[in-house]
């Protein structure tokens, strides 16, 4: 009898095309995801070596990062030159090269993360690659979905594999059920605040539990979204009828018989009952509450009705951490994390810009204003969440809130675009990363849920979500 495996054990036996004797192995990649920011090298790269895509039909281009949301986008508003000429560089390389491609005119184009499971492209039991760290994302179907550097990209490229060596076995479990105001980006953020930003390093961890069996696929997009930023080298979950009725006639996912040949061996992808994991996390369900981030690190996270931490609760190294984390973030010891005055709300990002984000947002703004002076703007992640609320009448709430409505891309995620904070500006931020100047040069960030964010945005602070449903809501 062969010994049990864990379900990332499987997915890398099946892609194994080579092992040499130190464990390092040349993996077979399934599916190359291309953005405008860390592609153009590569293509030269191939261009200079005389080189083809190995496999076009698997490699799908987006530009995402750099691309302006405002309506009038067209490649002469790109906020700088560097920006304009990835894009262009992009559109350039995508033909030439004959990938798959989704331009800015193009309505499925959006942030990679998003347009690849939206068009069926990642699919159970895959390996996913990107030249980007939250292609972790994808983890949620149940492959092995994770970055790579540029000059991986162009090793993917010409030969469709990767070199890599195997990581260890995580677990983390979510046991029981959530409460009502708390969602999927809270257990994301509340397992980094108890694993800390190294605790996922040199692991690929599972996500398991019923409280994350009980997650829709995009909840578990926003969960696996942010393994990255716990450490690890991916996160995933085991596909289920969840994930095969997600799955099930998306444009790029097989049709007919060959569904359903591959849905007998994506049923075959789980843990099996005694394999090994190196290490083990428990959360229980129902003692996780809508978390803020109060500091520079996705780790600094605190449940809503906390204070502001004094640094000399921390151990060791951290303690200057948290010291110049709250002078950056102007906050003081002690103060509650209720009384942060927010300016800026951005609803959007690979973490939480899908129609579910959406749709919990506008549940909370619906027949509500916007605080006087705030900022706030949604940026569905990409052209068909855009329609798809538009459809459904979430636009319009936002919009009749006083929120901008804008075009996809990954805008105020990170300051690569005209989106960004000025400086001391603070925003309550749907996206994965607060460091220093990500949003903005000293721009401050509070990583929160799109319903948490939703709430800043009526009361002009850090709000605890649940003051604002309705009490059959909360019930
Ligand atoms: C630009 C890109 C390489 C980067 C990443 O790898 O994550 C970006 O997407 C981010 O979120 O910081
Ligand atoms: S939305 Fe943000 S985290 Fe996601 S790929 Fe874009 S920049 Fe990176």
């Amino acid at each position: 009898m062969t010994a049990p495996k864990t379900l990332y054990d499987k997915i890398w036996d099946a892609h194994v095309a080579h092992e040499q004797e130190d464990g390092t192995c040349l993996l077979y990649i399934d599916r190359h995801l291309v953005h405008e920011v860390t592609s153009p090298q590569a293509f030269e790269g191939l261009r200079m070596a005389g080189r083809k895509v190995r496999a076009p039909e698997k490699t799908i281009a987006v530009p995402d990062h750099n691309v302006p949301t405002t309506l009038d986008r067209v490649s002469g508003v790109i906020a700088n030159e560097e920006s304009r000429i990835q894009v262009e560089a992009l559109d350039k390389n995508a033909k030439e090269f004959g990938v798959n491609y989704y331009p800015v005119s193009d309505v499925r184009q959006g942030i990679v993360h998003i347009v690849g499971p939206e068009q069926g492209w990642t699919l159970p039991g895959m390996t996913v690659v990107c030249g980007d760290s939250h292609t972790a994302t994808h983890g949620a179907f149940g492959a092995l979905a994770h970055g790579i550097g540029t000059s991986e990209v162009e090793h993917v490229l010409a030969t469709q594999t990767l070199i890599q060596k195997k990581s260890k076995n995580m677990k983390v479990e979510i046991t029981g059920k959530l409460r009502p105001g708390v969602t999927a980006k809270d257990i994301t953020l509340a397992v980094i605040g108890e694993t800390g930003t190294a605790g996922g390093t040199g692991y690929v961890i599972e996500y398991c539990g019923e409280a994350i069996r009980d997650l829709s696929m995009e909840g578990r997009m926003t969960v696996c979204n942010m393994a990255i930023e716990g450490g690890a080298r991916a996160g995933l979950i085991a596909p289920d009828e969840t994930t095969f009725e997600y799955v099930k006639g998306r444009p790029h996912a097989p049709k007919g018989a060959q569904f359903e040949a591959a849905l007998n061996w994506w049923k075959t992808l789980y843990t099996d009952e005694g394999a090994h994991f190196d290490k083990v996390v428990t959360l229980k369900g129902e003692e996780i509450e809508p978390v803020v981030t109060w500091g520079t690190s996705p780790e600094d996270v605190l449940p809503i009705s906390a204070v502001v931490p004094a640094p000399e609760s921390f151990k060791g190294g951290k303690v200057d951490a948290a010291k110049r984390a709250i002078e950056y973030m102007g906050l003081e010891v002690g103060q509650k994390l209720t009384d942060i005055q927010i300016d800026t709300v951005f609803i959007g990002s690979c973490t939480n810009g899908r129609i579910e984000d959406l749709r919990a947002a506008a549940a909370i703004l619906k027949g509500k204003k916007i605080k006087d002076g705030m900022r706030a703007m949604v940026v569905p992640g990409s052209g068909l969440v855009r329609a798809q609320a538009e459809e459904e009448g979430i636009a319009q709430i936002f919009i009749d809130a006083g929120f901008e409505w804008r075009l996809a891309g990954c805008s105020m995620c990170l300051a690569m675009n005209p989106d960004q904070l000025s400086e001391g500006e603070r925003c309550a931020s749907t996206s994965n990363r607060n460091f220093e100047g990500r949003q903005g040069y000293k721009g401050r960030t509070h990583l929160v849920s799109p319903a948490m964010a939703a709430a800043a945005a009526v009361t002009g602070h850090l709000t605890d979500v649940r003051e604002l449903m309705t009490e059959t809501e909360t019930a």
